[in-house]
């Protein structure tokens, strides 16, 4: 057997202390499959004091990230602190320079660094592994790079935020609140450093801006990703989702249009009885259409130490293998500029959310705004608020009754919507922002 693998690991929190585990306990088996050992031999961290509950006696401490990544006593540089720059950026790019293989579970740094890092890995000839980076456990850069690799892909989707999929599954199911999900996601390792990343979708957004790239064999563009999370929704929206046969779930979603690649990540109503509705907690979805294969989806776990280090050591044992393969799928110098489809342009059914103030004439008006974009209402649904309120724009003595009233529509485009949304607004028979949510029936 050669020579052990060395790695060197910076970040020893949720997903660098699993991999520490993982490693320690399959140490004979991944001797076995990979053709040689595996050891971590120098680790950094912020506090060198804090106890991890692993026993690092016998690797090098690094007070400094970029030092560790460039010391010549490693192989390998794993890089599980996060960000998108500062220690995170510098020491990978200083490891690449230095001949040293990559692996990465960091999403943010790829979405915004990832062409140029790829390049730098070709360049120096080692390895850039990130199957962590996207859906924790679930081996989708794998599946999509090498084992599509005689497809022509049309979409790539699913739930890819496993923070966020387990806050709403559980204010579904337990009527629990926001902000209490949110706090049991934190704790059990599911969120991100900063959670507003999961929440706000800018996570789902740097996955999916990497399996766009895999997919269509574009430049990385996460800029371009049309954004919306899921803090704007509240439980009458997940109520009158379920009443009309519906799911809520922050999907992203990449496809080829006539005019570009649509990129968007949103909150997005699903047909009860579809395959993605059934994803609940912390699991992530990911389907992929390809000319030769049909739809594949893949599911699993999507956050969390032990999915993610399994993730993580895949990627180690490609390096032990000496796996070669183009980060993006081929060479960062081939990949074709990303053309960005106007999301105005999209196709879809919305559910629309209206408290409108019940006088007269105001269903009239925004069924007449409705038509004017030719707009066609598959389903309205009326629901009368238990309080009562006065309209600041009023007379100071009218008193008026707000309505809960949710819109389906049919196919339209989201031009349309927002324009007949914008009327009816100015019109003033709505008491609060609409809300509007894009319908797939997938
Ligand atoms: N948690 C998850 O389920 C998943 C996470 N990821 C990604 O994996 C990466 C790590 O996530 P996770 O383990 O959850 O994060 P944690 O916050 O749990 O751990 C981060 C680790 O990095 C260390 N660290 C942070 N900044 C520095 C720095 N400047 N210098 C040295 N060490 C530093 C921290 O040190 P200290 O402990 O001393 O503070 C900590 O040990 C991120 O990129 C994340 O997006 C990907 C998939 C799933
Ligand atoms: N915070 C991320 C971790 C996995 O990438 C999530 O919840 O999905």
């Amino acid at each position: 057997m050669s020579n052990p693998l060395k790695l060197g690991l910076a970040g020893l929190g949720t997903v660098g202390v699993s991999v520490v585990k993982r490693l320690a306990l399959l140490e004979n088996e991944l001797a076995m499959s990979a053709g040689r050992s595996m050891r971590v031999t120098a680790v950094t961290a912020r506090s060198r004091d804090k106890d991890r509950g692993v026993d690092l006696s016998n690797c090098t401490w690094f007070d400094d990230p970029v030092s560790l990544a460039t010391n010549d006593d490693i192989d390998v540089y794993v890089e599980l602190m996060g960000g998108d720059s500062g220690a995170a950026e510098d020491s990978v790019r200083a490891a690449l320079k230095a001949g040293k293989h990559v692996v990465t579970a960091n999403k943010a740094l790829l979405a915004k660094h990832g062409n140029e890092l790829a390049k730098l890995a070709e360049e120096n000839g080692v390895q850039l592994n990130y199957e962590a980076a996207v859906a924790g456990g679930i081996p989708i850069i794998k599946t999509m790079r090498e084992g599509m690799a005689s497809n022509a892909i049309s979409r790539v989707y699913g739930i890819m935020n496993g923070t966020c999929n387990y806050i709403l599954t559980r204010m579904e199911l337990e009527g629990l609140s926001f902000e209490e999900c949110l706090q049991d996601a934190q704790r059990l390792g599911y969120a991100e450093a900063d959670p507003t990343f999961d929440v706000e979708g800018n996570d789902t957004a740097h996955k999916l801006a990497l399996l766009t790239s895999l997919a269509f064999g574009t430049q990385i563009e996460a800029d371009s990703i049309f954004l919306e999370g899921i803090t704007s929704l509240t439980t009458d929206d997940i109520k009158a989702a379920d009443e009309l046969g519906f799911r809520i779930k922050l999907l992203g979603v990449a496809q080829k249009t006539d005019t570009g690649i649509e990129q968007r990540v949103h909150p997005t109503m699903v047909p009860k009885s579809s395959a993605i509705a059934q994803i609940s907690g912390v699991t992530n979805a990911v389907a992929v259409d390809g000319d030769a294969v049909g739809s594949i989806t893949m599911s699993g776990p999507g956050a969390g130490g032990d999915a993610t280090a399994s993730a993580v050591v895949a990627d180690l044992v490609d390096v032990a293998r000496d796996f070669k393969i183009y980060p993006l799928g081929r060479p960062a110098a081939e990949l074709q500029p990303y053309v960005r489809a106007k999301m105005r342009a999209h196709e879809g059914g919305y559910y629309i959310r209206l408290s409108v103030n019940d006088r007269p004439g105001a269903f009239a008006s925004i069924a007449q705004r409705m038509a004017e974009h030719d707009i066609s209402l598959e389903s309205i649904v009326q629901r009368r608020s238990n309080g009562y309120f006065t309209n600041a724009q009023s007379e100071a003595s009218e008193v008026v009754k707000p309505q809960a009233v949710v819109l389906i529509t049919y196919e339209t485009t989201e031009e349309a919507v927002r324009k007949a949304l914008q009327q009816i607004e100015e019109d003033g028979h709505i008491s609060a922002p609409p809300q509007m949510i894009r319908i797939e029936r997938l």
